[in-house]
């Protein structure tokens, strides 16, 4: 079914065609992506802070960002930035390569198919991989690693993305540059770390670790096919890195499960991404900065005719990163807080233990069925569990 990639051997990275026309993938050739119109149902929508980049490098800018954070980084694990740095034209061209990836062949996209059994998440994840209630899922990912030289020739690129990989490797920096590494300044500030760098020195670009980049389509489908897949598209999860940026796109569907046991939508914030955090962070602090809960449902019933078209960035530490509690911390030591694994887990080794069950449907389904109690064991003692309504 799937033709993977093996790790370690060099893959020739794949160059245009030099029969065919050079400027056939140029942007203005590309079918142009606009965004769907935003839904008139009157949802409940989550109330998240919005934190202003631009004014981190000014006087004071850090300390004031941080105290706009504090609670929200406590508390709900969702917000709001904005002014990060990449103009709406360059967020448009991503948002065009996703849809003219999304729409070749699927045996073009099979040439790019994911390594499931290996938990290697880099390239074309196919739909329909999932059950989801008496269907399958409609959603396809396509991830791109880090441009660093642990990863280089490692995953082939198809001609289209290959045209642009200059404009895809600025995009990625940029966001790991101007948003994850300002994010985890504040976060330091919040915790009253010593070193303000303390963080980001675990996620420096250069060293190995499992950021990547992320193109996403769930497909419109049919009102049948909605009725079919029972209201969930996927089910409630944390994700399981450092911080998950989610660029603005109108669909609504995307909701984060609060600490009242209810469900809020989130909503579409022009120039905004909207950030996570995730499991990473949470195991560095012992639980005190907040892994949300979130899970993507069904749109408004006036949004069924639409595709909703995602750009995400996963940031991670280095693979080397040991998932301790950071020592040094006035406010973990005030809180008491504990190792959430009960032998020291390495970030290569959580990405291994999360991917299997998240790529592999089948045995994240059996290993829950033996628990029996809605949790299944990822790794040394730290569970998950399954979120329902
Ligand atoms: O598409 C979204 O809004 C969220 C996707 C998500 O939660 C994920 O990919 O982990
Ligand atoms: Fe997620």
């Amino acid at each position: 079914m799937s033709a993977t990639l093996t790790e370690n051997v060099p893959v020739q990275v794949s160059s245009l065609d030099s029969s065919s026309d050079p400027h056939q993938y140029d942007y203005d050739r590309l079918p142009t992506y606009t965004h769907p119109p935003e839904t008139n149902e009157k949802l409940n929508w989550a109330e998240l802070v919005t934190l202003d980049l631009s004014d981190y490098e000014r006087e004071g800018g850090k300390e004031r960002l941080a105290a706009q954070l504090e609670h929200a980084v406590h508390h709900v694990g969702f917000f709001y930035v904005k002014n990060y740095g990449l103009s709406p034209e360059e967020v448009d061209q991503q948002f065009k390569l996703a849809k003219s990836f999304f729409a070749l062949p699927v045996d073009e996209k099979a040439k790019y198919e994911v390594d499931y059994a290996s938990a290697d998440y880099n390239g074309w994840r196919r739909n329909g991989h999932r059950k989801e209630g008496s269907t399958r899922d409609n959603v396809e990912i396509y991830n791109i690693p880090k441009f660093t030289a642990d990863f280089e020739g490692k995953y082939a690129q198809p001609p289209l993305l290959q045209a642009h990989i200059k404009d895809i490797e600025h995009f990625s920096r940029t966001l790991h540059a101007n948003v994850v590494l300002p994010l985890l300044r504040l976060f330091a500030i919040i915790l009253r770390l010593p070193d303000e760098d303390f963080l980001v020195n675990q996620h420096t670009y250069e060293k190995k670790s499992e950021d990547h980049f992320r193109y996403m389509l769930y497909r419109k489908r049919t009102p049948e096919e909605w009725e079919a897949s029972g209201g969930g598209v996927s089910n409630g999860h944390t994700d399981l890195g450092t911080v998950t940026l989610l660029f603005r796109q109108p669909i609504a569907g995307l909701q984060i499960l609060g600490d009242d046991g209810n469900w809020t939508w989130v909503s579409a914030q022009p120039g905004t991404i909207t950030v996570n955090l995730a499991d990473t962070i949470s195991h560095l602090t012992g639980g005190w900065l907040k892994s949300s809960v979130h899970r993507v449902v069904t749109p408004p019933k006036d949004q069924w005719a639409y595709d909703r078209t995602g750009l995400l960035y996963f940031a991670r530490p280095h693979n080397d990163t040991v998932l301790n509690p950071i020592l040094d911390s006035p406010v973990l030591k005030e809180a008491g807080v504990k190792p959430r694994f009960e032998t020291p887990v390495t970030m290569e080794q959580w990405v291994k233990a999360k991917q299997t069950l998240q790529l592999n449907p089948e045995i994240s389904a059996k290993r829950y069925a033996e628990a029996g109690d809605g949790t299944v064991e990822v790794l040394a003692g730290f569970r998950d569990r399954k979120y329902k309504e």
